[in-house]
């Protein structure tokens, strides 16, 4: 990774070198943009002061920043005049010292990257490729057994699961579950379920019946049911979908039963006499009594499961959010943001909402808040002067979310007065 890093920094600074005439960046050009949040004067022209529109404004963190050498120029001056006397009391134009300089930082780079060892190139949390073990997880059931409050369950607050991420056409992932080497993605498989002749409704969608054959592709598939609901309300169609999926086992595939919501059974005989009836379907290769909700005999699951990944790179970014995640995440990095710039008392006063969130049709992501004040001179010192404040809060706030989103965002943010 670090060596990688080297190479983008090698290879802007080789271009800045190449080009003939072409001066160093100028640091206070990079903090003017980066502080004073100034609009673009192209587009659509400035907006409100009030009123803070990413899309609006130059967001910088594209730019590299430029190396300068971190070595003691004495030292090198030094070090040439004993190796290299032919050189003494020449004296060189600014533009060749600049030019050995880049020559020399380039160097430095080089080596920087040639030197790298192999153990410090993965920062922490990351596994390398060929080490990454994977497994997908396909849920089955009908609605309401539970499949989303598993897979909240097992994939933990931490990492936040229930990702409605669109996977492929029929099938929706989850969750993520990512652990040391091993991550587990959950699949969602929606309106399977199996009409009186014990076949798919193929009828109903082209969807379904692409979902039905692709059932098969998944290394592993929970069929899972309301095992309460099944003692005191059971459905034919439920139990339909069990025999089906437990009659003939699939080589490629382990099949697993789960009777969830257990903690509603009061007299735990019962969920034997369950398991009893279910028991001859040669194709479910264990059986699991949880409470995807409550957590009890999860643990049990999530290991079974981590313990059928094969080595297979990982698919989905470890750390997926979901969409309720996310959105807390927006509102707490703009107000960081408030409390870094604004004078603490006044941020406590203000209403801060998150008004729109949307996906826009180039992967980006627009998302609306508004600051609401009782105030009008907190509404000043928001806004600041010609918007300054609220431009600065905004900028940096769109630069993080970015960072941690992953991909663009169009950050608006309003101040209002109650
Ligand atoms: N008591 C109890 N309730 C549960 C359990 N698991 C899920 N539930 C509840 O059952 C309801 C349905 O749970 P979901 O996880 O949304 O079910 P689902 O299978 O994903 O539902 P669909 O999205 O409609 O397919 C919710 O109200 C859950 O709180 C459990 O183990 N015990």
């Amino acid at each position: 990774m670090k060596a990688f890093r080297s190479l983008r920094i090698l290879i802007s600074i080789s271009r800045t070198a190449t080009a003939p005439g072409c001066k160093p960046h100028l640091p206070h050009t990079f903090l003017r943009r980066f502080y004073s949040a100034q609009p673009k004067l192209d587009g659509d022209g400035p907006i409100g002061d009030s009123v803070f529109d990413s899309s609006q404004y130059s967001i910088p963190g594209t730019q590299e920043k430029q190396k300068q050498p971190n070595w003691d120029k004495g030292y090198r001056e030094r070090v040439q005049r004993e190796l290299f006397p032919e050189d003494k009391g020449k004296s060189k134009s600014p533009e060749e010292e600049e030019s050995v300089d880049r020559s020399r930082i380039l160097a430095k780079a080089l080596l920087e990257a040639a030197l790298e060892s192999a153990d410090d190139e993965l920062g922490e949390g990351e596994v390398r490729e060929e080490d990454q073990k994977s497994l997908y997880v396909g849920i089955i059931g009908p609605p309401n057994a539970g499949k989303s409050s598993l897979t909240n369950f097992m994939v933990g607050t931490k990492v936040a699961a229930a990702s409605r991420k669109t996977n492929t056409t029929t099938h929706e992932v989850l969750g993520v579950l990512t652990k040391g080497d091993t991550q587990v993605c959950f699949f969602d498989t929606p309106g399977l379920m199996l009409k009186k002749s014990g076949y798919g409704y193929k009828d109903i969608k082209a969807r379904v019946q692409n979902a039905w054959t692709s059932v098969d592709l998944f290394d592993v598939l929970i069929v899972m049911f309301d095992v309460h609901r099944h003692l005191t309300c059971p459905d034919s169609r439920v139990v339909r979908l069990i025999t089906y999926m437990g009659e003939e086992a699939n080589p490629k595939q382990k099949r697993i039963l789960c009777m969830n919501k257990v903690d509603l059974v009061e007299k735990k005989k019962d969920l034997l006499k369950v398991a009893e009836e279910f028991q001859n379907l040669p194709a479910y290769e264990r059986y699991f009594m949880i409470s995807g909700l409550k957590g009890s005999g999860v643990k049990d699951l999530s290991q079974y499961l981590m313990d059928q990944a094969v080595k297979k790179p990982w698919e989905e970014h470890p750390f997926t959010m979901s969409e309720e995640v996310m959105k807390n995440i927006s509102l707490e990095v703009v107000r960081e943001r408030l409390l870094d710039h604004v004078h603490q008392e006044v941020p406590y006063g203000v209403e801060h909402r998150l008004v729109d969130w949307r996906e826009q049709r180039d992967g980006s992501l627009r998302i609306e808040q508004h600051l609401i004040t009782p105030k009008l001179s907190q509404r000043k010192i928001l806004v600041g002067k010609g918007g300054a404040k609220i431009g600065r809060i905004g900028i940096e706030a769109n630069e993080e979310l970015r960072r941690i989103m992953n991909r663009k965002v169009h950050l608006i943010l309003k101040v209002l007065l109650k």
